[in-house]
């Protein structure tokens, strides 16, 4: 009888399980002269390049040209779009996506620097994780697993096709209708995608506004815009899903507030009703890893896991969900394991921006939680109190700017309008470096340059009693 194959057990001086901003933490270990094994399930390079960030703003890219086309009749120009390239528009982001990840995948595989393993991870003993057949273990182990969709159960959906951040980016035709559940950040990028391709968008989101936990003035705003081109149903929760006779989904809704039942028919749903963690495929409580309530692996503010030696960053911690900033905490996490500091994440200068139409930026605290922690002042500036705001006929966005009121130290900004996601650098900067007012005004902004509604806004926070 042939005995189970057993494999010794490889030992590693570092672990990294994940190739998104795990791939930070390797860089810095191959420099430093680590023995390395990085494990990866695939897609390789992760959410970020595959089926998130990079592919998502491919596509909104020319969604937002259709939108300057759109707009341009304010101007007095005269404009049509007689024809969208759907398949080009996908066939370009697919050919990028693919061609980097497996521009990664190689440099993992031929590299005599690491070890790379393509597979899915599992813990069986502390410090010692399998993979396929193979068990390894490391003295110290990098967690940067990330997220994935979470689907809610909502009856009915196991019967029904629907489209997830994932599954979406395979589509070969426009859908002509589609119900986006979820007003997140994924809802309302791919909600202004699809309805500058042509597609008949409704988005169903169950709290009582889009982006909950953006300023409300924003989600306000963004509500407003985004009602002149899709059907926006807020406080509406989706109790049940069935397959429409002759094709697509019939969701039924219901009203939180008026309890009114209603009905919609698409022919496609896109689930964008938030993330859940990796970490139960890493079955991290056979190491005694802390996870918190919501599934997100425990750290502690050097990003180091209630076992010593085990770091986790990212979207494995499920705090803020961004690349840029699993990005920062890898430069902490990699930092305090590889190169033995003590350095702290701090988040109060963590930004994000939402590219849908209009662009959203954000960073720090909202005012809400400003007041509760300060004596505050808020300046708020338009778009078209600025020069060039006004020439672009601008007639609508804002930049509002929060403020420590005894020391106009800067403790949050929120813009929505064109740009936002690159004027909100230099408050971000400044924040940073928990710089003032001064920080930013010291220097001279070009007229008329877009820049100076960032400057508006803080003199007006100035100025605020
Ligand atoms: C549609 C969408 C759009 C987004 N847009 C933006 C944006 O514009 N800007 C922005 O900053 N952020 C954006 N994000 C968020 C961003 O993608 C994530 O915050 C970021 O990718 C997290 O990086 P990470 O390295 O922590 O995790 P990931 O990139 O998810 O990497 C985790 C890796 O671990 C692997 N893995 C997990 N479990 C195991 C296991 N048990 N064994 C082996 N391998 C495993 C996975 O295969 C994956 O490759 C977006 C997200 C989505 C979904
Ligand atoms: N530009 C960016 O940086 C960017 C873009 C996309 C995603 N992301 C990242 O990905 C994460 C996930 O995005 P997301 O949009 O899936 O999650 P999210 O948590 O931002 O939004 C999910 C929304 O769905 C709603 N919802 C949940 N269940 C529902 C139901 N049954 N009926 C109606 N509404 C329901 C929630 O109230 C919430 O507003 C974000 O937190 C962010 O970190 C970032």
């Amino acid at each position: 009888m042939n005995k189970p194959r057993v494999s010794p057990v490889r030992e590693y001086d570092i672990i990294i399980v994940g190739s998104g901003a795990g791939l930070d933490i390797l860089d810095m270990a191959v420099e430093h002269g680590h023995t390395v094994a990085l494990i990866d399930r695939g897609p390789i390079g992760g959410t970020c390049l595959n089926v998130g960030c990079i592919p998502s703003k491919m596509l909104i890219f020319p969604a937002d040209r259709i939108m300057e086309i759109r707009e341009s009749a304010k101007l007095g120009i005269d404009t049509a779009i007689p024809a969208i390239d759907f398949k080009a528009i996908m066939n370009r982001m697919r050919h990028l996506v693919n061609s980097d990840s497996a521009k990664i995948e190689k440099y993992l595989k031929e590299s005599k620097a690491l070890d790379f393993y393509h597979g899915e991870a599992e813990f069986i003993d502390d410090f010692t994780l399998a993979v396929g057949d193979e068990t390894i273990k490391g003295k110290q182990i990098y967690l940067v697993s990330g997220s994935r969709p979470l689907i809610p159960p909502i009856p009915g959906l196991d019967t029904v096709e629907y489209l997830t951040n994932e599954t979406l980016l395979d589509l070969e035709e426009v859908p002509k209708s589609m119900v986006v559940l979820g007003g997140g950040y994924i809802g309302v990028e791919y909600a202004h995608f699809f309805e500058a391709m042509g597609t008949d968008v409704t988005i169903i989101e169950m709290r009582s506004r889009l982006l909950p936990n953006e300023e409300p003035e924003v989600s306000a705003y963004l509500q407003m815009a985004l009602s002149r081109r899709m059907t926006v149903q807020t406080e509406c929760t989706a109790e049940s899903v069935e397959k429409a006779p002759g094709g697509g989904v019939i969701i039924h809704t219901g009203h939180s507030r008026t309890g009114m039942k209603a009905e919609i028919r698409a022919q496609r749903l896109l689930m964008a009703t938030g993330r859940r963690s990796n970490a139960d495929l890493l079955k991290v409580s056979r190491s005694g890893i802390a996870i918190a309530k919501n599934g997100y692996i425990k750290v502690n503010s050097r990003l180091e896991t209630n076992v010593k030696g085990i770091y986790a960053l990212g979207d494995a911690i499920g705090r803020e969900m961004f690349t840029h900033t699993a990005h920062a905490e890898a430069e902490i996490a990699g930092a305090n394991g590889i190169h033995g500091q003590h350095l702290r994440m701090d988040f109060t200068a963590s930004p994000h921006a939402v590219f849908t139409h209009p662009q959203i930026a954000s960073v720090g605290l909202l005012e809400e939680q400003a007041a509760q922690k300060f004596k505050i002042k808020v300046g708020r500036a338009d778009y078209g109190d600025i020069a060039l705001g006004s020439a672009m006929m601008q007639d609508e966005g804002f930049a509002k700017i929060i403020m420590e009121a005894r020391n106009n130290r800067i403790l949050g900004c929120h813009i929505i309008g064109p740009w936002a996601s690159v004027l909100i650098q230099e408050v971000i900067n400044a924040m940073a470096r928990r710089g003032t007012m001064d920080d930013i005004a010291a220097g001279i902004h070009i007229h008329p340059a877009l820049s100076e509604l960032i400057v508006k806004a803080l003199f007006n926070a100035a100025e605020a009693e």
